[in-house]
């Protein structure tokens, strides 16, 4: 379905009403899902759709490919400056992958935290932990669960970006991504797409409603109880 067809859903439209006007904190969404499920798919619509949120952008060693534009798709930076980095407690968390180091820096999603705006990650389970043992209160975990296992195998084939020893990979570690299901607070079932998209929509207007998010509310009930 094209997206200009697309019920207008979006978090925002769901979360009108007076105590969304007042200032909140922001929060990190987390996707997470076996490849192919569909986590790209959703996180560009919601990119798309909803301006309070935006995407995380890791620092990495590895070399700009041709089409990768420093700043958008990751901060380029050379060995010594990422182990400065490290040193510096500068990551929340950071791995090594295949020669290459990669993590994510804490000072830009602490700012919009604080300003009330919110960051989208697309990680999978063991940089989730991570995260959420940084840090545990301004973190919403979503797994995004295929309808079935055959239609995981549809997607990937579909999708024509994959070889096929490397759709054979992804579904042999598709089993053991989907056995993390339990360490998040939401699972959505991506059947069909504008619905998951719509589920994701209301969990984060709920999130962001949230008493403990809604920094606002504290001066608001004192000025309505006030003499
Ligand atoms: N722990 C961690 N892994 C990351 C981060 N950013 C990217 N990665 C992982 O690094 C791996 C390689 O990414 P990339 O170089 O873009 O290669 P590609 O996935 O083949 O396009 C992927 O598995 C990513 O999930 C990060 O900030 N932290
Ligand atoms: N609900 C859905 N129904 C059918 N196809 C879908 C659905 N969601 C995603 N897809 C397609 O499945 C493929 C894999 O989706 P993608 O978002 O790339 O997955 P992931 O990022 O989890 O690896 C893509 O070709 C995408 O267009």
């Amino acid at each position: 379905m094209a997206d200009s067809a697309l019920p207008q859903t979006t978090p925002d439209s769901l979360a009108s009403g007076r105590a969304d006007a007042l200032h909140r904190r922001g929060l990190m969404l987390i996707l997470s899902s076996p490849s192919g499920a569909g986590k790209t798919t959703i996180a560009k619509r919601l990119l798309a759709h909803d301006p309070q949120i935006e995407a995380s952008v890791s620092a990495t060693t590895r070399p700009i490919r041709p089409g990768e534009v420093d700043g958008r798709d990751y901060h380029f930076v050379d060995r010594a400056e990422f182990d400065r980095m490290v040193e510096a407690n500068e990551f929340y968390e950071w791995a090594e992958v295949f020669g290459n180091c990669y993590g994510t820096p804490k000072a830009h999603i602490r700012a919009r935290l604080k300003e009330g705006g919110d960051t989208l990650f697309d990680i999978d389970w063991q940089g989730t932990q991570q995260l959420y043992q940084k840090a545990e209160a301004d973190v919403v975990r979503v797994f995004i669960l295929p309808p079935s296992i055959e239609e995981l195998r549809r997607r990937l084939t579909g999708r024509g970006t994959d070889s096929a020893e490397v759709i054979a990979a992804r579904m042999a570690r598709a089993k053991a991504e989907i056995s993390h299901w339990d360490g998040y607070d939401y699972v959505v079932v991506n059947d069909d797409v504008d619905a998951c998209y719509a589920q994701i929509c209301q969990i984060l207007a709920a999130e962001r409603l949230k008493r403990a998010r809604q920094t606002g509310l504290i001066g608001f009930v004192r000025e309505l109880t006030r003499a």
